[in-house]
């Protein structure tokens, strides 16, 4: 590397909406110091961002993603930040994950008028989310409480989602805490609903930084960001995702998490959901084990947590997602 290269600002391409540019803001800070280049922000506009249509119809998997590594692939920016559960599943050849940082809190939270909570919302009440996951989730759970609920379909950025609330349309909204957080507003959340009820999205509440395969040097660089275990877990979340041929849209969740205090982790257990979205029926299967000792051992443990949930009947489940 000559200097002028040395010096030249890293050009991270990002979507515009404010969890995107929240996102990528805190990983260029943290790639500025670890570089010591500035990094500039170079706003993309994909297809989930312009298009009107409910995210389910429109496939869901890859559409936040495809106009960054198009510009990544073609040169026009150096590296991308993406939520990981907006990645699709197969990695193409020509991009390097070169880094999943410490992921936060993976849970899913309600955001409901009045302070309350989903076991003090009135009967009947309307809850939305354009999510088929959290729609299954939701209406089992109220199912197994005796309650009924409607799940309201919407889609739009956080703002708009708490808009429905604030406004008066709708009596909640669910959204993941992490999104909430990354903007400022996770104090707008009436409860953070326990993994043993909602299962998050696989690979909810981290993010991947992505730069072409061809750029090794910055590959190596940006992969000082890794955390391991965050990588463990997800790539455990994807691979039973992945196994159960599922897009992101479909009614799939998955959190792998440790068990042991900070400095002696000894097991990781692999919760994962499957049903349908009226919440009628819901397959849900847990495995704990030793720590994978590779991503391989990770990718393993998802495919046979999968594997079981087909035995079990999800495969049945899975029809259901087109609707
Ligand atoms: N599907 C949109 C999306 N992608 C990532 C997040 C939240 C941040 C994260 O999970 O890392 C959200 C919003 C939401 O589900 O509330």
């Amino acid at each position: 590397m000559n200097d002028t290269t040395a010096t030249a600002p890293l050009r991270l391409g990002t979507r515009r909406s404010k969890l995107a540019m929240a996102q990528s803001g805190m990983v260029a800070e943290s790639v500025r110091q670890l570089t010591g280049r500035p990094v500039e922000l170079v706003e993309i506009t994909t297809y989930g961002d312009v298009s009107r249509e409910a995210l389910a119809q429109i496939g869901g998997t890859g559409v936040f993603v495809s106009a960054l590594r198009d510009a990544l692939l073609a040169g026009e920016i150096d590296f991308a930040v993406h939520s990981l559960k907006d990645l699709p599943t197969s990695q193409p050849d020509d991009l390097a994950l070169a880094a999943i940082p410490l992921r936060e809190d993976p849970r899913d939270v309600l955001v409901a008028r009045d302070g309350l909570t989903f076991e003090t919302l009135p009967e009947g009440a309307r809850i939305g989310t354009g999510s088929p996951r959290r729609m299954a989730q939701l209406n089992a759970w109220a199912h197994a409480l005796g309650r009924r609920i409607e799940t309201v379909p919407i889609r739009g950025n956080i703002d708009t989602r708490i808009g429905f609330v604030t406004g008066g349309e709708l009596d909640a909204v669910v959204l993941a805490a992490a999104g909430l957080n990354r903007i400022g507003r996770i104090d707008e959340a009436t409860q953070f609903l326990s993994s043993d009820t909602v299962l998050p999205a696989p690979g909810q509440g981290a993010l991947a930084i992505e730069c072409a395969m061809t750029n090794a040097p910055l590959a190596a660089t940006l992969a000082e960001l890794d955390d391991p275990r965050t990588r463990l877990a997800v790539t455990a979340e994807r691979s039973l995702l992945a196994a159960l041929e599922a897009g992101c849209s479909a009614p799939v969740g998955a959190l792998a998490d440790f068990q042991g205090d900070d400095r002696a982790v000894t097991e990781m257990r692999l919760r994962g959901v499957v049903g349908t979205t009226d919440g009628s029926t819901l397959v849900q299967l847990s495995t704990t084990g030793p720590v994978p000792a590779s991503d391989e051992d990770a990718l393993a443990l998802g495919r046979a947590l999968a594997a079981e949930m087909l035995d079990k009947g999800a495969a049945g489940l899975m029809g259901e997602r087109a609707l």
